[in-house]
Protein backbone atom coordinates (compact mmCIF):
# COMPACT_ATOMS: atom_id res chain seq x y z
CA UNK A 1 0.00 0.00 0.00
CA UNK A 2 2.30 3.15 -1.40
CA UNK A 3 1.21 6.50 -0.86
CA UNK A 4 2.25 9.82 -3.48
CA UNK A 5 2.51 13.08 -1.48
CA UNK A 6 2.76 15.99 -3.82
CA UNK A 7 3.20 19.37 -3.04
CA UNK A 8 2.50 22.02 -5.92
CA UNK A 9 3.87 25.23 -4.94
CA UNK A 10 4.50 28.49 -7.24
CA UNK A 11 8.43 27.71 -7.41
CA UNK A 12 8.56 24.34 -7.58
CA UNK A 13 6.76 20.78 -7.13
CA UNK A 14 7.98 18.37 -3.89
CA UNK A 15 6.97 14.85 -3.85
CA UNK A 16 7.64 11.80 -1.40
CA UNK A 17 6.26 7.98 -1.95
CA UNK A 18 5.85 6.33 1.46
CA UNK A 19 4.47 2.65 2.61
CA UNK A 20 1.19 3.70 3.56
CA UNK A 21 -1.17 6.57 4.29
CA UNK A 22 -0.08 7.08 7.99
CA UNK A 23 2.33 9.46 10.04
CA UNK A 24 4.88 8.14 10.60
CA UNK A 25 5.58 5.81 7.40
CA UNK A 26 8.46 4.98 5.71
CA UNK A 27 9.47 7.19 3.45
CA UNK A 28 10.87 5.28 0.37
CA UNK A 29 11.66 8.00 -2.75
CA UNK A 30 11.39 11.70 -2.87
CA UNK A 31 11.88 14.90 -5.55
CA UNK A 32 11.39 17.80 -6.58
CA UNK A 33 11.10 19.65 -9.85
CA UNK A 34 10.29 23.35 -10.83
CA UNK A 35 7.46 23.79 -13.13
CA UNK A 36 8.67 24.07 -16.02
CA UNK A 37 10.21 20.85 -15.78
CA UNK A 38 6.90 19.18 -14.50
CA UNK A 39 6.65 17.15 -18.23
CA UNK A 40 9.71 15.40 -17.18
CA UNK A 41 8.43 13.12 -14.21
CA UNK A 42 6.53 10.65 -16.23
CA UNK A 43 9.26 9.43 -18.11
CA UNK A 44 12.51 10.80 -15.24
CA UNK A 45 12.36 10.39 -11.75
CA UNK A 46 8.50 8.53 -11.24
CA UNK A 47 9.41 6.09 -14.08
CA UNK A 48 11.09 3.83 -11.97
CA UNK A 49 9.14 3.75 -8.78
CA UNK A 50 6.72 1.65 -7.36
CA UNK A 51 2.94 2.73 -8.64
CA UNK A 52 1.18 4.52 -5.85
CA UNK A 53 -1.80 3.09 -4.34
CA UNK A 54 -3.31 6.49 -3.44
CA UNK A 55 -2.35 9.80 -3.90
CA UNK A 56 -2.84 13.09 -1.64
CA UNK A 57 -1.44 16.53 -3.03
CA UNK A 58 -2.34 20.16 -2.52
CA UNK A 59 -1.91 22.89 -5.20
CA UNK A 60 -1.68 26.30 -4.88
CA UNK A 61 -0.51 27.14 -8.38
CA UNK A 62 -3.28 27.30 -10.86
CA UNK A 63 -5.75 24.72 -12.58
CA UNK A 64 -3.36 24.92 -15.51
CA UNK A 65 -0.69 23.66 -13.74
CA UNK A 66 -2.21 20.98 -11.89
CA UNK A 67 -3.64 19.47 -15.25
CA UNK A 68 -0.31 18.96 -16.37
CA UNK A 69 0.49 16.85 -12.94
CA UNK A 70 -2.40 14.54 -13.55
CA UNK A 71 -1.09 14.11 -16.95
CA UNK A 72 2.02 12.47 -15.52
CA UNK A 73 0.20 10.37 -12.81
CA UNK A 74 -1.45 8.49 -16.00
CA UNK A 75 1.67 6.55 -15.71
CA UNK A 76 -0.21 4.88 -12.70
CA UNK A 77 -3.91 3.44 -12.15
CA UNK A 78 -4.28 6.15 -8.90
CA UNK A 79 -6.60 8.62 -8.94
CA UNK A 80 -5.46 12.16 -7.93
CA UNK A 81 -7.31 13.68 -5.12
CA UNK A 82 -6.06 17.44 -4.04
CA UNK A 83 -6.90 18.64 -0.29
CA UNK A 84 -9.18 22.13 -0.31
CA UNK A 85 -9.11 24.22 2.74
CA UNK A 86 -12.41 23.67 4.84
CA UNK A 87 -13.64 25.18 7.92
CA UNK A 88 -12.44 22.23 9.94
CA UNK A 89 -10.23 19.08 9.70
CA UNK A 90 -7.26 16.55 11.46
CA UNK A 91 -8.22 18.53 14.84
CA UNK A 92 -7.98 22.05 13.43
CA UNK A 93 -10.27 24.93 13.25
CA UNK A 94 -9.96 27.65 10.43
CA UNK A 95 -10.76 30.93 11.51
CA UNK A 96 -10.49 32.61 7.97
CA UNK A 97 -13.77 34.81 7.13
CA UNK A 98 -13.80 32.49 3.81
CA UNK A 99 -12.19 28.98 5.09
CA UNK A 100 -12.16 27.33 1.36
CA UNK A 101 -10.21 30.36 0.30
CA UNK A 102 -7.25 30.00 2.33
CA UNK A 103 -3.98 28.35 0.19
CA UNK A 104 -4.38 24.50 0.70
CA UNK A 105 -0.71 24.76 1.42
CA UNK A 106 -0.65 26.66 4.17
CA UNK A 107 -3.84 24.52 5.40
CA UNK A 108 -1.81 21.01 5.35
CA UNK A 109 1.20 22.55 6.87
CA UNK A 110 -0.81 24.46 9.76
CA UNK A 111 -2.10 20.62 10.21
CA UNK A 112 1.24 18.77 9.85
CA UNK A 113 2.47 21.40 12.36
CA UNK A 114 -0.55 20.80 15.12
CA UNK A 115 0.09 17.26 15.09
CA UNK A 116 3.82 17.09 15.14
CA UNK A 117 3.41 19.87 18.43
CA UNK A 118 1.36 17.56 19.94
CA UNK A 119 3.34 14.21 19.14
CA UNK A 120 5.85 16.17 21.18
CA UNK A 121 4.07 17.57 24.14
CA UNK A 122 1.44 19.36 25.61
CA UNK A 123 -0.81 21.76 23.49
CA UNK A 124 0.85 25.54 23.03
CA UNK A 125 -0.11 28.23 20.68
CA UNK A 126 1.54 27.66 17.91
CA UNK A 127 3.53 29.94 15.02
CA UNK A 128 3.72 28.02 11.75
CA UNK A 129 6.20 29.95 8.96
CA UNK A 130 6.34 29.10 5.37
CA UNK A 131 9.34 30.21 3.15
CA UNK A 132 8.69 29.96 -0.67
CA UNK A 133 8.13 31.71 -3.11
CA UNK A 134 5.75 33.82 -1.00
CA UNK A 135 6.63 33.87 2.98
CA UNK A 136 3.24 32.52 5.59
CA UNK A 137 2.96 33.06 9.29
CA UNK A 138 0.02 31.82 10.78
CA UNK A 139 -1.12 31.88 14.37
CA UNK A 140 -3.00 28.77 15.87
CA UNK A 141 -4.13 28.99 19.41
CA UNK A 142 -3.47 26.10 21.72
CA UNK A 143 -7.14 24.56 21.37
CA UNK A 144 -6.29 24.25 17.65
CA UNK A 145 -7.85 27.06 16.19
CA UNK A 146 -6.20 29.00 13.19
CA UNK A 147 -6.76 32.90 14.70
CA UNK A 148 -5.30 34.17 11.02
CA UNK A 149 -1.94 35.03 8.80
CA UNK A 150 0.50 36.96 7.29
CA UNK A 151 1.35 36.76 3.87
CA UNK A 152 4.41 38.47 2.87
CA UNK A 153 6.63 38.13 -0.81
CA UNK A 154 9.70 35.80 -0.51
CA UNK A 155 13.03 36.55 -1.44
CA UNK A 156 13.10 36.30 -4.82
CA UNK A 157 9.83 38.29 -5.18
CA UNK A 158 11.12 41.04 -3.09
CA UNK A 159 14.34 41.47 -5.21
CA UNK A 160 12.53 41.22 -8.21
CA UNK A 161 10.03 44.08 -7.31
CA UNK A 162 13.22 46.27 -6.58
CA UNK A 163 14.86 45.58 -9.37
CA UNK A 164 12.12 45.89 -11.81
CA UNK A 165 10.71 49.33 -9.62
CA UNK A 166 14.05 51.62 -9.40
CA UNK A 167 17.16 52.16 -11.35
CA UNK A 168 20.52 51.68 -9.17
CA UNK A 169 19.37 47.99 -7.91
CA UNK A 170 20.90 45.58 -10.52
CA UNK A 171 23.51 43.89 -7.72
CA UNK A 172 24.60 40.15 -7.14
CA UNK A 173 23.26 38.69 -4.15
CA UNK A 174 24.88 39.87 -0.49
CA UNK A 175 25.55 38.45 3.15
CA UNK A 176 22.45 39.21 5.68
CA UNK A 177 24.83 41.60 7.65
CA UNK A 178 23.65 43.66 10.86
CA UNK A 179 24.90 47.19 9.40
CA UNK A 180 24.74 46.75 5.31
CA UNK A 181 27.25 48.67 3.66
CA UNK A 182 26.82 48.09 -0.09
CA UNK A 183 23.72 47.70 -2.36
CA UNK A 184 23.85 43.68 -2.24
CA UNK A 185 24.08 43.49 1.37
CA UNK A 186 21.72 45.91 2.11
CA UNK A 187 18.77 44.45 -0.39
CA UNK A 188 19.62 40.58 0.88
CA UNK A 189 19.43 41.66 4.80
CA UNK A 190 16.67 43.56 3.80
CA UNK A 191 14.62 41.09 2.96
CA UNK A 192 15.77 38.79 5.49
CA UNK A 193 14.86 41.09 8.06
CA UNK A 194 11.41 41.76 6.52
CA UNK A 195 10.46 38.53 7.20
CA UNK A 196 12.14 37.92 10.92
CA UNK A 197 10.30 41.29 11.75
CA UNK A 198 7.07 39.95 10.22
CA UNK A 199 7.76 36.57 12.21
CA UNK A 200 8.51 38.30 15.29
CA UNK A 201 5.57 40.67 15.39
CA UNK A 202 3.25 37.67 14.54
CA UNK A 203 4.56 36.26 17.56
CA UNK A 204 4.36 38.95 20.03
CA UNK A 205 0.19 39.51 18.83
CA UNK A 206 0.12 35.22 19.41
CA UNK A 207 2.21 35.77 22.93
CA UNK A 208 -0.21 38.41 24.02
CA UNK A 209 -3.19 37.23 22.94
CA UNK A 210 -3.01 33.75 24.37
CA UNK A 211 -1.02 34.54 27.40
CA UNK A 212 1.39 31.95 26.81
CA UNK A 213 4.91 31.93 24.92
CA UNK A 214 3.68 30.36 21.65
CA UNK A 215 6.02 27.29 19.57
CA UNK A 216 7.40 28.30 16.40
CA UNK A 217 8.09 25.95 13.07
CA UNK A 218 9.45 26.46 10.41
CA UNK A 219 9.08 24.80 6.74
CA UNK A 220 9.64 25.99 2.99
CA UNK A 221 12.49 26.06 0.77
CA UNK A 222 13.80 29.07 1.39
CA UNK A 223 13.80 28.29 5.66
CA UNK A 224 17.19 27.16 5.89
CA UNK A 225 18.19 31.20 4.55
CA UNK A 226 16.14 32.76 7.88
CA UNK A 227 17.09 30.41 10.11
CA UNK A 228 20.17 32.72 11.44
CA UNK A 229 18.49 35.31 11.75
CA UNK A 230 14.99 33.97 13.28
CA UNK A 231 14.53 36.52 17.15
CA UNK A 232 12.95 33.36 18.63
CA UNK A 233 13.82 29.38 19.61
CA UNK A 234 11.91 27.31 16.45
CA UNK A 235 12.19 24.57 15.36
CA UNK A 236 13.13 23.82 11.78
CA UNK A 237 11.72 21.69 9.88
CA UNK A 238 12.21 19.67 6.36
CA UNK A 239 8.50 18.94 4.92
CA UNK A 240 5.52 20.31 7.63
CA UNK A 241 3.21 19.73 4.39
CA UNK A 242 3.28 16.05 3.87
CA UNK A 243 3.23 15.64 7.48
CA UNK A 244 -0.47 17.42 7.08
CA UNK A 245 -1.12 15.33 4.06
CA UNK A 246 0.10 11.83 6.10
CA UNK A 247 -2.54 13.26 8.74
CA UNK A 248 -5.02 13.92 6.26
CA UNK A 249 -4.19 10.46 4.03
CA UNK A 250 -4.83 8.15 7.27
CA UNK A 251 -7.99 10.23 8.05
CA UNK A 252 -9.15 10.02 4.21
CA UNK A 253 -8.05 6.62 3.64
CA UNK A 254 -9.22 4.71 6.61
CA UNK A 255 -8.42 0.92 6.75
CA UNK A 256 -5.85 1.50 4.14
CA UNK A 257 -2.93 2.59 6.82
CA UNK A 258 -1.57 -0.97 7.52
CA UNK A 259 1.43 -1.67 5.62
CA UNK A 260 1.47 -4.40 2.88
N1 LIG B 1 17.46 24.16 -4.49
C1 LIG B 1 16.55 25.12 -4.59
N2 LIG B 1 15.78 25.19 -5.65
C2 LIG B 1 14.84 26.12 -5.75
N3 LIG B 1 14.58 27.06 -4.88
C3 LIG B 1 15.33 27.06 -3.79
C4 LIG B 1 16.34 26.09 -3.57
N4 LIG B 1 16.85 26.32 -2.38
C5 LIG B 1 16.22 27.37 -1.90
N5 LIG B 1 15.32 27.87 -2.75
C6 LIG B 1 14.48 29.03 -2.50
O1 LIG B 1 13.20 28.55 -2.11
C7 LIG B 1 12.15 29.23 -2.78
C8 LIG B 1 11.19 28.24 -3.31
O2 LIG B 1 10.83 27.39 -2.27
P1 LIG B 1 9.71 26.29 -2.49
O3 LIG B 1 9.43 25.72 -1.16
O4 LIG B 1 10.07 25.39 -3.60
O5 LIG B 1 8.52 27.27 -2.96
P2 LIG B 1 7.05 26.93 -3.43
O6 LIG B 1 6.49 25.97 -2.43
O7 LIG B 1 6.39 28.25 -3.42
O8 LIG B 1 7.16 26.33 -4.80
C9 LIG B 1 12.77 30.03 -3.90
O9 LIG B 1 12.28 31.35 -3.81
C10 LIG B 1 14.25 29.97 -3.65
O10 LIG B 1 14.72 31.24 -3.22
C1 LIG C 1 0.04 32.45 -0.14
C2 LIG C 1 0.37 31.51 -1.27
C3 LIG C 1 0.59 32.28 -2.55
C4 LIG C 1 1.69 30.77 -0.91
O1 LIG C 1 2.19 30.09 -2.05
P1 LIG C 1 3.65 29.44 -2.12
O2 LIG C 1 4.64 30.41 -1.60
O3 LIG C 1 3.61 28.20 -1.24
O4 LIG C 1 3.87 29.05 -3.53
C5 LIG C 1 -0.77 30.44 -1.44
O5 LIG C 1 -1.00 29.82 -0.24
C6 LIG C 1 -2.06 31.03 -1.96
O6 LIG C 1 -2.21 31.26 -3.13
N1 LIG C 1 -3.04 31.28 -1.05
C7 LIG C 1 -4.37 31.74 -1.37
C8 LIG C 1 -4.74 32.99 -0.65
C9 LIG C 1 -4.75 32.88 0.86
O7 LIG C 1 -4.21 31.94 1.45
O8 LIG C 1 -5.37 33.77 1.50
K1 LIG D 1 4.64 25.91 -0.56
Amino acid sequence: MTFLAIDVGNTRLKWSLYDAPRPGATLLAHGAEFLDHIERLAEGSWAALPAPTRMLGCVVAGDAVKRRVQEQMELWDVAPQWVVSSAQEAGLVNGYDHPLRLGSDRWVAMIGARHRMLAQGPARPLIVVMVGTAVTVEAIDAEGRFLGGLILPGHGIMLRALETGTAGLHVPTGEVRLFPTNTSDALTSGGTYAIAGAVERMFQHLAQHTGVEPACMMTGGAGWKMAPSMTRPFELVDNLLFDGLLEIAARRFVGAGTPA
